[in-house]
């Protein structure tokens, strides 16, 4: 699904030029789960904007199904993540001023759907985050977990391919964080294919891989313990 070749990508700000990642070469199989982690700084959140077309590398090819991504203009790489990729913050990111309900249902408006297949969709996905009973709910009513999972079932709504989450965990305790993690690790035995950066070592446990980055670097990569229940 994902192939990166010698991608590097540097900012350049007035005084200084950092390279956040350099000289990176990964692969992602369909129906993978992924962690990336590695210190503060060391560029996984800038592996994963590219990754979800954010941002394009500075140098190098992204491959997402066969087609290169990474040297296309803005207008169309946001016409390949549409559908194909969405997005799960350390922050959730809902829409504080529509509830559980129409933050779910967003996503599907930009599709062509009819509107008794979009209502069945939002209920069913809510319903697989066990957050339906909570729909008529706006954000600011909802706990932390309660929020992430609205934000996983908006992320997911769209049936996207990839989803790429960042820190997903990060503002959670840690059993309401393990709860996330399960769904998550649902949606992957679904085929939801997911990369996700985190610091936590527990949650890394759930991936079929881990890519360690250092300084912009892939300094290693190791198998989990769980294994994919896809053939590779
Ligand atoms: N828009 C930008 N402009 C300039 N420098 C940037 C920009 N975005 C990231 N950087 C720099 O690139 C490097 C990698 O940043 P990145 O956010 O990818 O790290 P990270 O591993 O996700 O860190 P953290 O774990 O703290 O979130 C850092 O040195 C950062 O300062």
């Amino acid at each position: 699904m994902i192939k990166i070749e010698n991608l590097s990508k540097t900012f350049q700000t007035e005084e200084v030029e950092t390279t956040a990642l350099n000289n990176i070469k990964l692969e992602i199989k369909e129906g993978e789960f992924v962690a990336i982690m590695g210190p503060s700084g060391c560029g996984k959140s800038t592996l994963l904007n590219i990754m979800g077309m954010l941002d394009s590398p500075s140098e190098g090819k992204y491959y997402f199904d066969n087609q290169e991504v990474g040297s296309q203009k803005e207008k169309q790489r946001n016409k390949i993540r549409k559908g194909n990729v969405n997005f799960v913050f350390q922050s959730f990111n809902l829409i504080d001023e529509l509830n559980v309900y129409r933050n779910v249902e967003l996503p599907l408006n930009y599709l062509n759907i009819k509107s008794a297949d979009k209502k069945a969709r939002v209920l069913e996905i809510l319903d697989r985050m066990k957050i339906g009973h909570r729909r008529n709910h706006y954000p600011q009513q909802l706990s932390g977990g309660q929020q992430q999972r609205v934000a996983i079932a908006r992320a997911v709504a769209a049936n996207p391919k990839l989803l790429l989450a960042d820190e997903p965990t990060g503002n959670l305790d840690s059993k309401t964080g393990l709860e996330v993690m399960n769904l998550l690790s649902e949606l992957n035995n679904d085929g939801t294919t997911i990369v996700m950066v985190t610091h936590s070592e527990r949650d890394a446990e759930f991936a079929h891989r881990v890519i360690r980055l250092f300084d912009g670097e892939i300094a290693a990569e190791s198998t989990a313990k769980k294994m994919p229940s896809i053939n590779f």
